[in-house]
């Protein structure tokens, strides 16, 4: 208990207040949230047969954590995005209709890795995403790939007017997981270009992605960086799922972190003892 108590002193105002400090620094550093990223509710999936996350609002633990200003962390983390797929499927398109709300009809490869930061606000806690655009192209492959690590949520990509683009998200899938952990990473599968084919094609394209998505465990999206189409209702479905997991793991995270404290007491009390018993002991040998 001794142990406690000096512990919560050393760590108490003076770790607050740097805490503080650091805390305002970063929101000095970052740009404000837009008022247009601003999520009070979970937005909707797109195919309730192609999401694992098939509840209709936030988890209550993480909306009463937010409620009580016990998020942790969340605030002042970026979280990693990164975007995969074949060469000219439209990532960069994507990610540009979001980001900048512009759409070039002509095609530049990115060469390499690009990236752009998005700022949000989830039920009132400030939440950012770091977008890392990868290359398609097989030559640049191999720099995109050194990208891929640590990220929380990954977005696979195909052109939903070429079939052979989705058949290869799987090796896509495959490449960006070797470098990430499957137990926490999100997935979203996504089919752009809808405006380029007519509905019946679509739904009969969309029976194929559905199956490829449900194997992957991924949550499906058709989308349209052209006309905007389902960008922005994807960009917050994917930011609100990505806090809410950050929110879950930092709730987990302070209360293991509760309980590792007391048995780490005892077991320093006990193992003190023992030690000092057992250095008695070789020593008289
Ligand atoms: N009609 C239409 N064209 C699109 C759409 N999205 C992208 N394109 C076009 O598809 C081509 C490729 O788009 P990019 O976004 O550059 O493709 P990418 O996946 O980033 O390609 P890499 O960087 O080489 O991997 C461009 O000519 C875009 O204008 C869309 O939603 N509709
Ligand atoms: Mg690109």
């Amino acid at each position: 208990m001794a142990a406690y108590r000096s512990a919560e002193s050393v760590t108490g105002p003076a770790a607050g207040l740097v805490e503080a400090r650091r805390r305002a620094f970063i929101m000095s550093v970052l740009p404000p949230v837009r008022k247009d990223r601003v999520i009070s509710q979970l937005p909707k999936c797109f195919s309730k047969g192609a999401t694992l996350h098939t509840e209709d609002g936030f988890n209550a633990k993480v909306k009463t954590a937010c409620q009580e200003q016990r998020t942790g962390t969340v605030g002042f983390k970026i979280s990693k995005v990164i975007v995969v797929g074949d060469l000219a499927v439209g990532k960069t398109c994507l990610i540009n209709r979001f980001c900048k709300d512009v759409f070039d009809k002509n095609y530049k490869a990115t060469i390499g890795v690009d990236f752009e930061m998005e700022r949000f606000e989830v039920l009132g806690v400030p939440f950012s995403l770091q977008l890392w655009d990868t290359a398609g192209q097989e030559r640049f492959k191999c720099i995109a790939s050194t990208y891929y690590r640590g990220a929380q949520a990954i977005i696979i990509v195909f052109d939903l007017t070429d079939v052979a683009s989705l058949h290869h998200t799987r090796q896509w899938l495959e490449d960006a997981m070797k470098e990430n952990d499957p137990t926490s990473v999100l997935l979203f599968l996504v089919g752009t270009k809808k405006d380029l084919i007519s509905p019946a094609q679509y739904s009969f394209n969309e029976q194929d992605a559905i199956k490829v998505a449900q194997e992957m465990k991924a949550e499906y999206w058709a989308v349209s960086a052209l006309s905007g189409e389902n960008v922005r209702e994807f960009f917050f479905r994917l930011a609100s799922l990505t806090f809410e997991a950050n929110v879950l793991a930092e709730l987990e995270k302070s209360s293991s972190r509760r309980i590792g404290d007391v048995i780490k007491i005892s077991n320093t009390t006990s193992n003190l003892y023992a030690t000092s018993k057992k250095k008695q002991s070789n020593c008289c040998q």
